[in-house]
């Protein structure tokens, strides 16, 4: 064993092609059904010289193909949005832990839990099934807030897709920036329709976007099962990348964005989805445009000019054309 391995300090290894020397734990959660780190150099001895600008998010339920139930989604939309706070991080990866310690099934994730689903959405459960489920709380079905937080964040989200993405796994990979998926594990297949739910949003009208509307078409209503180099065929997914490498080209891929201009990038994802998000993906262009604006001398005369009680001077303004 190294000196880095033996470091004490490393985190658990949780998942096959997780290397614990490139990853430390973020502090502060208390998690049960995800795990979080933020990427790091270590020293020779594998102590921590400096964060880098990439976080790894994980679901971490690979006995049950990495399903998410509301508190898995809760978990997940706390270190999200405390990634889209971290000034320093550039890049999401969101991956699955396993393979599954039952069956040795490896999986990014298989949707929402059918075992404790009600018929107002996701019910909270003590245990793992239908008959722990919590009446006094209504059913969620927030993953769609997750969603949105994924895209309208600005920073870059990449699916790592270690194994099944089906249900609303699957609407995950297609809400992403980026899809890289397992060459041998990766698997796709949208079963919504198979268990009557439908992800009528981003999960079917992006997809269409993103590889056509026949074949979207296809992926729904056939539900069959799809590899990951099927996908990067249809459009859907950037690479296939052996599994063994796969958090490795995640990792790559994190260290290309960073070389890239911070604001460059937000203004590029919001501009990828003004068209298809509307008015409100006009909204989130145009607050970054308006920070943009405060950060210039002529919106700081504005400023200026109200706080000392005097016209604003715009002379030294151009109107540029
Ligand atoms: C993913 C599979 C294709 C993998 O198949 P296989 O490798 O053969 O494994 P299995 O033996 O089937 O599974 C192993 C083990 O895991 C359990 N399991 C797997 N998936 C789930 C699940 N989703 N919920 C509960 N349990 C699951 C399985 O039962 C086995 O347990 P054992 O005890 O060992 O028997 C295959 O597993 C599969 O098809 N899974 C189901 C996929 C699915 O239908 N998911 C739900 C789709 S609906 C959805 O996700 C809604 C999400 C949502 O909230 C939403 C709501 C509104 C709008 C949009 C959305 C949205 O989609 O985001």
């Amino acid at each position: 064993m190294s000196n880095v391995e033996s470091n004490p300090q490393l985190p658990a290894k949780v998942s096959d092609i997780f290397d614990p020397t490139r990853w430390r734990g973020v502090e502060g959660f208390d998690l049960e059904d995800m795990t979080y780190h933020r990427q790091v150099e270590r020293d020779t001895s594998g102590n921590v010289l400096r964060d880098l600008p990439t976080v790894r998010i994980a679901f971490n339920r690979p006995e049950v193909r990495n399903a998410f139930r509301p508190g898995t989604v809760d978990e997940l939309y706390r270190v999200m949005d405390h990634a889209r706070m971290s000034s320093d991080v550039a890049t999401v990866l969101l991956t699955g832990n396993g393979p599954s310690p039952k069956d040795g099934g490896h999986s990014f994730c298989s949707g929402g839990d059918q075992r404790i689903r009600g018929r107002d959405g996701y019910r909270y459960a003590e245990g793992e099934t239908a008959d722990s489920i919590d009446p006094a709380r209504a059913g969620r079905l927030h993953i769609l807030e997750v969603q949105r937080l994924m895209r309208t964040m600005p920073k870059v989200v990449i699916a790592v897709v270690n194994g099944w993405a089906a249900g609303g796994g699957h609407s995950l990979h297609v809400v992403s920036d980026l899809t890289i998926a397992s060459r041998e594990h990766g698997k796709f297949k949208q079963t919504d329709a198979t268990v009557g739910s439908f992800d009528a949003g981003y999960g079917s009208a992006l997809l269409a976007r993103q590889v056509g509307q026949k074949t979207a078409r296809e992926i729904f209503f056939l539900a069959r099962e799809y590899s990951a180099e099927d996908m990067v065929r249809m459009g859907a997914v950037n690479e296939a990348v052996d599994h063994a490498r796969l958090e490795e080209v995640a990792l790559e891929y994190g260290a290309d964005i960073a070389k890239q201009s911070p604001q460059a990038i937000r203004m590029l994802k919001f501009a990828f989805n003004l068209a298809d998000d509307g008015l409100a993906g006009q909204q989130v262009f145009a607050g970054e445009a308006t920070r943009m604006a405060y950060m210039t001398d002529e919106a700081v005369e504005g400023r200026d000019a109200f706080l000392e009680k005097r016209d604003p001077d715009w002379s030294a303004h151009p109107y540029y054309f």
